[in-house]
C-alpha cells in the first residue's frame, strides 16, 4: 500500500511550510464520522480530564478536612470521627494520574500523597475507635489535620507538574513532545540503573508523508499526523508512551519491554494501517506507512546513546524500505508522489 491512493484533483490547500504548526486547523474535505473520530481520538483528553479529576479529589480532601475542623478540638467537641472518603479520592487519582508523563517531581508527590492518605486513614480509625477521653486522641486528632493538609500540597505539587506536561503537550497530536521525552526517557533511564528493568525506544518516522501535504494540503496533512498518532496512542498500554520528536518524527517508549517485543509492537501498529487507512479525504482513503528504530534504553549508556542507536536502526529501515517502495511498478505510485527515500535527519 502506499501513503497515497490515485491522486484527487482536489484544489491544492497548501500553506508554506508550517512546520511546528501550533492550531488544530481542520479539514473541511473530511467526512462528519472520520472528523468526529479525529477529533475524539486527538484531543489532549486527559488534560481536560485531569484537571477535573485533581478538582474531584481536592474537593473530597477538603470536605473531609473541613468535618474535622468542625469537630475543633477533638477533646473538646468529641463526636464521631469524619470517614476518610480514600476509594473515592483514589478513583479521583487515577483518572488525573491516567496519561501523565512520571517524571521524579510527580512520582515524589504521588507517593507522598498516597502515603499520607494511607496513614489518615488508618489514624482516623484509630481515633474513631478511641475514648474522646483518651490522652492519645488529641495527638492523634492533631496528626490527622496534619496528614490532610500536607495531601492537600501534595496535590497541589502534582497539579503543577500536570500542567507543566500539559504546556509542553504538542498542540497538533496532544502527544507529548520532546521535553517530556527527555525527562522520561531520564526516569526510565535511571531505573535501569538502579535496578534491572528494560526499557525500549522506538522511533518511528512516516514514509512519503511529504506527498500528502503535497497533493491534499497542509490542513489534510496535519489531520494525518493527528490520526497517526491516535493510531498509535490505540495500540500501547496504559504505561507506555508515545511521543511527537518533530514533524512526522514519533517516539515509543516501551518500559518492561525487550528489543523482541518493542519489535512485536511496532508490527502491530503496522497491520492496523494496513486494515484501514488512516484517514478518507471526500471518499478516497489515505493509507500510512512508516519506517522504525528499536532501541534498548536499558543497554545504553546514557538516553542520548539509546536514541541514537534508534535512529540508526530507523536509517537503516528507511534504506530497505526505499529499496522495496522503488521495486513498486511507477503504475501503482500515485501520480507525483516521489518514491520513498531514506533521508537525514538532524543529528543523524
Ligand atoms: N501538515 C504538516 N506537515 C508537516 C508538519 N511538520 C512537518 N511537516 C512536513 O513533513 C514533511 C517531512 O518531510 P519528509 O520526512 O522528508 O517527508 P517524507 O515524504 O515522509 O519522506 P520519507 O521519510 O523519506 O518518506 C515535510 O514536508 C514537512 O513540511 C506539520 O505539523 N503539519
Amino acid at each position: 500500500m502506499s501513503a497515497l491512493q490515485p491522486k484527487k484533483s482536489l484544489p491544492s490547500t497548501k500553506i508554506a511550510d508550517t512546520l511546528g504548526v501550533t492550531e488544530a486547523a481542520s479539514s473541511p474535505t473530511l467526512s462528519g464520522a472520520a472528523r468526529r473520530d479525529l477529533e475524539a481520538a486527538a484531543a489532549p483528553e486527559w488534560a481536560a480530564g485531569a484537571g477535573a479529576a485533581i478538582r474531584a479529589t481536592r474537593a473530597e480532601l477538603v470536605a473531609w478536612l473541613q468535618a474535622l475542623l468542625r469537630q475543633g478540638v477533638y477533646r473538646l467537641r468529641p463526636g464521631p470521627v469524619a470517614v476518610m472518603p480514600i476509594g473515592r479520592i483514589h478513583q479521583q487519582l487515577s483518572v488525573a494520574l491516567a496519561a501523565a508523563v512520571e517524571t521524579p517531581a510527580l512520582q515524589a508527590a504521588r507517593e507522598r500523597l498516597s502515603d499520607d492518605l494511607a496513614r489518615a486513614d488508618a489514624r482516623s480509625a484509630a481515633l474513631a475507635s478511641l475514648d474522646p477521653s483518651d490522652p492519645e486522641a488529641p495527638a492523634l486528632y492533631d496528626e490527622l489535620i496534619a496528614l490532610g493538609l500536607d495531601a492537600l500540597q501534595q496535590l497541589s505539587e502534582i497539579e503543577i507538574e500536570l500542567a507543566a506536561q500539559h504546556a509542553g503537550l504538542d498542540a497538533l497530536t496532544g502527544l507529548p513532545g520532546r521535553r517530556a521525552l527527555y525527562q522520561r526517557l531520564a526516569a526510565e533511564h535511571a531505573r535501569s540503573q538502579r535496578s534491572v528493568h528494560r526499557c525500549a525506544v522506538v522511533l518511528i518516522d512516516l514514509d512519503r508523508f511529504k506527498p500528502v501535504n503535497d497533493q491534499y494540503g497542509h490542513l489534510v496533512g496535519d489531520d494525518f499526523l493527528r490520526a497517526f498518532a491516535a493510531a498509535l496512542r490505540a495500540e500501547l498500554r496504559p504505561y507506555d508512551a508515545a511521543f511527537r520528536f518533530g514533524g512526522d518524527e514519533f517516539v515509543l517508549v516501551l518500559p518492561d519491554v525487550t528489543n523482541d517485543q518493542a519489535e512485536a509492537v511496532v508490527e502491530r501498529i503496522r497491520q492496523r494501517l494496513q486494515r484501514q487507512p488512516l484517514l478518507e479525504v471526500d471518499g478516497t482513503p489515505l493509507w500510512a506507512e512508516f519506517s522504525a528504530g528499536v532501541a534498548a534504553l536499558d543497554g545504553a549508556r546514557t538516553p542520548a546513546e539509546a536514541l541514537g542507536r534508534a535512529d540508526a536502526q530507523l536509517y537503516a529501515a528507511k534504506a530497505r524500505r526505499a529499496h522495496r517502495v522503488a521495486q513498486i511498478p511507477t503504475a501503482t505510485v500515485p501520480e507525483g508522489a516521489p518514491l520513498a527515500r531514506p533521508k537525514r535527519r538532524a543529528g543523524s
